[in-house]
């Protein structure tokens, strides 16, 4: 794995060691590695298919890794009790790629919910930090309606709300962008990098979205191969020779190339790799 510019030896909040996942023959990590500083934003990158939400499902709790070790804030996930799960659980939040917000729960039953499953506080304050949550998305007006009955960018933004009720320490973001705009991709990096500010919490970040992730990361890791290939700033991705790197960040410049030898009449591809 490239170096350049990691963050090693600095404050880690997360710190992933040799993780491996396996499901049967199919070899998705093969010992990656990634260093979280303590309040960045940390974008792993990846072509499709590569784990990038097996690793972060592994991060998560929601898929046990087969070896490694996740250590998080000094302490290593491996060894915890059931009583330290719940309580990495109450620090960390995850905003699913489909947001999995709940259909028959209006959007502010969908951001009180966490509250009521990890928390002991009084329903009042449930709801009064619901509606702050909802607010702060600019999501209040609509706290009556269903998910059904609010547009793709609002689901996201609900989705937001509902992963930062629980004032967490560290946000996991699965494609937080699929299926947008580029005009709502923008919003929702804005949303990131603004909340991630405001809150100071720690996001890892799944994404193909390459020119939006280099602006919104402090940090960028290349997952290629069942391994982090890179992991570095987002300058020294854009300068990087190492060749998976280079394949990943010029692909707009190989569609280029492919495109002008389609309309001469050449084959390029035979669309496995789709
Ligand atoms: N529960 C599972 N059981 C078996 N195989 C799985 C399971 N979850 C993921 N995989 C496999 O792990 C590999 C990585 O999948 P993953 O969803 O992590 O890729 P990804 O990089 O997030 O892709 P994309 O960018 O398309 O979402 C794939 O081959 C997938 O089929």
């Amino acid at each position: 794995m490239s170096t350049a510019d990691t963050a090693t030896g600095t404050d880690l909040f997360l710190d992933v060691r040799g993780l491996h996942k396996r499901f049967g023959e199919n070899v998705v990590l093969a010992g990656v590695d990634l260093a979280v500083p303590r309040g960045s934003v940390v974008t792993v990158l990846g072509k499709s298919g590569t784990g990038k939400s097996v690793f972060l499902k592994c991060l998560a709790g929601i898929v046990r890794p087969d070896a490694g070790d996740i250590c998080f804030d000094g302490h290593s996930l491996n060894a915890q009790d059931a009583e330290s799960r719940v309580e990495f659980r109450r620090r960390c939040s995850y905003l699913f790629q489909s947001n999995a917000l709940l259909d028959s729960l209006t959007a502010l039953q969908n951001v009180a919910l966490p509250l009521e499953q990890t928390t002991q506080i009084p329903n009042r304050e449930i709801r009064e930090r619901s509606l702050e949550a909802l607010r702060q998305l600019d999501l209040e007006k609509h706290k009556d309606r269903f998910p059904a009955q609010l547009s793709g960018g609002m689901q996201k933004r609900l989705a937001l709300a509902r992963a930062i009720v629980t004032r967490p320490e560290l946000v996991l973001f699965d494609e937080p962008t699929a299926g947008l705009d580029p005009i709502r991709r923008n919003r929702v990096f804005e949303m990131i990098v603004k909340y991630q500010r405001q809150f100071g919490f720690t996001a890892v970040l799944v994404t193909h979205d390459l020119p939006e992730a280099l602006v919104a990361s402090d940090q960028v890791a290349l997952l290629d191969s069942g391994r982090m290939q890179f992991q570095g700033t987002p300058e020294a991705f854009s300068r990087s020779a190492d060749p998976t790197v280079c394949a990943f960040r010029d692909s707009a410049a190989s569609l280029r190339d492919s495109i002008a030898a389609l309309r001469r009449g050449e084959t390029v591809m035979s669309g496995e790799d789709l």
